[in-house]
């Protein structure tokens, strides 16, 4: 089915996945070929959810980071809106764990270090995701990962305390503060999150798990000791059982915090000190690149100054979305050459 709102602009192919008012099909945007993420949602389907997909994708325009999916273009007809995506080749953490069945230490370290990346940038800009896990981590196709949220999770950092916020968060992810509806933050919910994913890179398996949730819960809690009760199987090291037990900490006030996450000994072991978590974004988004701009104007016989404050505005059409996918491409230091038949 195709959608004229998108015709000669992308082109559709087929549905990559699909959540509760949202499908996601593969794209291809024309005039670089790249391929895009195209995240199409029902307006009537939304109904009074709608405020919040409008919060997400003011979220999105203020996020951009190496580590987090890129939104390019916002699409709105009177019955759908689209959103374009960055595109991860390589699919879900989720399937890349399973296929190995776990991780070596040093290879959940290379993820790990980007998850703490991800999460500390969208934490500095004010959000917490409460959704972290690894079927919303993404790989691209070089061993880069992209965190998403499509479940619509991510929300300011402060407390929520209406036991209702849950029902989006995964009970295995989820803190034990979360889960018993008391106020929490955000933040720190995020923090025992990151947890629960580093024992499963290490693992291969959830350290908290059962079929019936009443259990689920009780074994997330058990407060009585100061982490929760859960299996460390004899090939975790010293170092990774003492990282998870400052991750898994019940009381969220004794919960390592991810500003000093990124300087953990377990975090930074085998990288030289120069090479520090690159939490902070390596996109500034505000100065455009020159290449970029020249080329898009040259394509469509604009004059770069035209072009240059066409693009300063940031609208989120398919001028920024060109220019995005330009400017990635020339990240990879791949030809920054658009179609020149249109
Ligand atoms: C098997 O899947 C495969 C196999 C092979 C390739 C791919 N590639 C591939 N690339 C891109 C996507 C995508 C990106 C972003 C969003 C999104 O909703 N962004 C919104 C967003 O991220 N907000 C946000 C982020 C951070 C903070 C605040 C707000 C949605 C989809 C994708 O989806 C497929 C789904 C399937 C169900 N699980 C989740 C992924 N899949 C996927």
């Amino acid at each position: 089915k195709s959608y004229c709102a998108l015709d000669g602009f992308y082109e559709m192919y087929d549905t990559i996945g699909s959540g509760g008012f949202a499908k996601v099909k593969l794209g291809v945007h024309c005039l670089t070929g790249e391929k895009v993420a195209i995240k199409i949602m029902d307006k009537k389907q939304l109904g009074d959810d709608l405020p919040r997909i409008r919060l997400e994708i003011d979220a999105m325009k203020s996020l951009s980071h190496q580590n987090v999916c890129k939104l390019f273009q916002v699409i709105e007809t009177d019955a759908k809106i689209f959103m374009i995506l960055e595109y991860c080749p390589d699919g879900e953490l989720f399937d890349y764990i399973v296929e190995r069945d776990r991780l070596t230490e040093d290879e959940a370290r290379h993820f790990f270090r980007q998850i703490v990346a991800a999460v500390a940038y969208i934490h500095h800009k004010g959000f917490a995701h409460r959704d972290l896990k690894p079927e919303n981590l993404l790989l691209d196709d070089d061993q880069q990962l992209k965190l998403i949220d499509f479940g619509l999770c991510a929300k300011p950092k402060g407390g929520m305390n209406s036991h209702l916020e849950t029902c989006c968060g995964s009970p295995a992810y989820a803190a034990p503060e979360l889960i018993s509806g008391k106020c929490y933050l955000g933040s720190e919910a995020d923090i025992w999150s990151m947890g629960v994913l580093l024992y499963a890179l290490l693992c291969g398996y959830l350290p908290f798990d059962d079929d019936n949730i009443a259990i689920l819960y009780r074994k997330i809690q058990c407060s009585h000791l100061q982490s929760g009760i859960y299996e460390k199987p004899e090939w975790l090291s010293e170092s990774s059982m003492e990282m998870l037990d400052q991750l898994l900490q019940v009381d969220p006030k004794r919960r390592i915090t991810v500003a000093q996450l990124l300087h953990h000994p377990w975090v930074l072991q085998d990288c030289n000190p120069s090479y520090n978590v690159q939490w902070e974004s390596i996109y500034q988004t505000k100065e455009l690149d020159d290449e970029c701009v020249t080329e898009m104007a040259v394509s469509v016989g604009k004059s770069r100054k035209a072009m240059h404050s066409i693009l300063s505005d940031w609208s989120y059409d398919y001028n920024t979305a060109t220019y995005l996918l330009l400017w990635k491409r020339k990240q990879l230091s791949k030809s920054v050459r658009l179609m020149r038949d249109q």
